[in-house]
């Protein structure tokens, strides 16, 4: 109803003579849909959950089983009309123009508002985002200046080795570099939590390992949760917090981030179930010492170190399998990426040499990239 709305005003829509479309090097005025703080939206925080209309002229699925090309991850930008700097945020789920994915990501009915769903960090100094935090949700008025979908990686575009596709693909991400992986399961494994889902035939497995400061900043918990519940045998996901509390004593913070269906525990790994005597000891930080489960899924664990994503770590995730090929793609606040696989170049074209951890690790230039 929204975006009829907004079809009404635009003239946006099947009948008008110009259809708008979002290009990727055009910037097209789009409205603000919806805002709210995340995860909690009762209480402000430093996310936002944005939802910004999308033309009613953007092509839904084209193909849904060429997996090939559902192995990307794909970025709008955004632009507001009186600054001159644009930003790139990527869509919890691909339902841009071309998309592989919309029907698993249940966008290809027409009856579905068409939307981004972006979640926006504000930093205290950070221009882009503190605008769009304070833009008021309106879908009659199209006040954000948006271009895309421009391909962050791709694994044809990317990868050296076009052959066959990888037997599976680590994803190291901090930050809200969750929400690049978090697309790409989106991408092959579909919304979690709709039902009647085929999933994309042939996809490579995925290994989530999600560096937080602590669990209170932890983006999509729930949704990654689910995903791996849905998917075991494809997802597994390991979350990495410098900061950790007892299960008795988490924040409220921390329990919205949680959401309500997700179970703390002490991990068994790591001193049993007593949490006393496992709080004391000095636990291994290669050990896990927390461990997500949900109600409905007892067993569908996501171990918590308490921990930043160290050589070690990695080194015990990329053991080499018989199984085949492994790519790595890191995402996340510029230390991070340095820190695992050198820095970025510094025009942003290229990627710059391969160093860090995952060199020391011998792991090769074309099996990387820095997204
Ligand atoms: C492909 C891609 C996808 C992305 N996806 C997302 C996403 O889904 N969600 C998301 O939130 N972000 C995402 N980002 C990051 C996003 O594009 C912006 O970089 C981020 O939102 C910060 O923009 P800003 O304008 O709010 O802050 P900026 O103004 O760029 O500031 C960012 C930080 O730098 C500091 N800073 C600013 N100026 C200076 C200075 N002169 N000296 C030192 N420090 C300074 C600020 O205090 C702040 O801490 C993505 C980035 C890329 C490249």
């Amino acid at each position: 109803k929204l975006l009829h709305l907004y079809t009404e005003i635009t003239g946006d829509g099947p009948s008008s003579s110009v259809p708008l479309k979002l290009e990727p090097h055009t910037h097209r005025p789009l409205p603000l849909v919806s805002s709210t703080y995340y995860p909690d939206p009762s209480t402000a925080s430093a996310h936002k959950l944005l939802q910004i209309g999308l033309p009613s002229s953007t092509s839904s699925s084209v193909g849904i089983s060429d997996v090939k090309r559902a192995l990307r991850i794909r970025s709008v930008y955004i632009k507001e009309p009186s600054l001159v700097i644009e930003r790139a945020y990527t869509p919890l789920y691909d339902t841009l123009p071309g998309s592989h994915s919309a029907a698993l990501v249940g966008t290809a009915t027409a009856k579905e508002p068409r939307v981004l769903d972006l979640i926006v960090k504000r930093y205290p100094d950070g221009e882009l985002g503190k605008m769009l935090h304070r833009a008021v949700a309106n879908p009659t008025m199209p006040q954000l200046e948006v271009r895309g979908p421009v391909d962050t990686w791709s694994f044809e575009r990317d990868s050296a080795e076009t052959g066959g596709v990888p037997e599976r693909i680590v994803m190291v991400v901090g930050g809200t570099g969750i929400t690049p992986a978090y697309q790409l399961l989106t991408n092959l494994f579909g919304r979690p939590g709709k039902t009647a889902q085929a999933r994309m035939k042939g996809a490579p497995r995925i290994e989530v390992l999600y560096a937080t400061q602590d669990l209170e900043n932890v983006l999509l918990l729930p949704q990654l949760h689910a995903s791996v519940e849905a998917n075991r045998d494809k997802v597994s996901v390991q979350l990495f917090a410098e900061r950790v509390a007892s299960p008795s004593s988490l924040s409220p913070g921390a329990r919205s981030a949680l959401g309500k269906g997700l179970v703390v525990s002490p991990s068994a790994k790591a001193g049993g179930r007593s949490w006393i005597p496992f709080f004391s000891s000095k636990a291994s930080s290669l050990e896990p010492k927390l461990e997500l489960t949900s109600v409905s899924s007892p067993t569908t664990t996501i171990p918590v170190f308490e921990s930043r994503i160290t050589q070690q770590h990695l080194e015990k995730v990329l053991t080499p399998t018989a199984d085949g090929r492994t790519l790595i793609l890191v995402s996340g606040p510029d230390g991070m990426v340095s820190a695992m696989a050198g820095p970025r170049s510094r025009d942003g074209q290229t990627q710059g040499r391969l160093t860090g951890i995952l060199a020391s690790l011998n792991c090769r230039h074309e099996d990387v990239f820095k997204l």
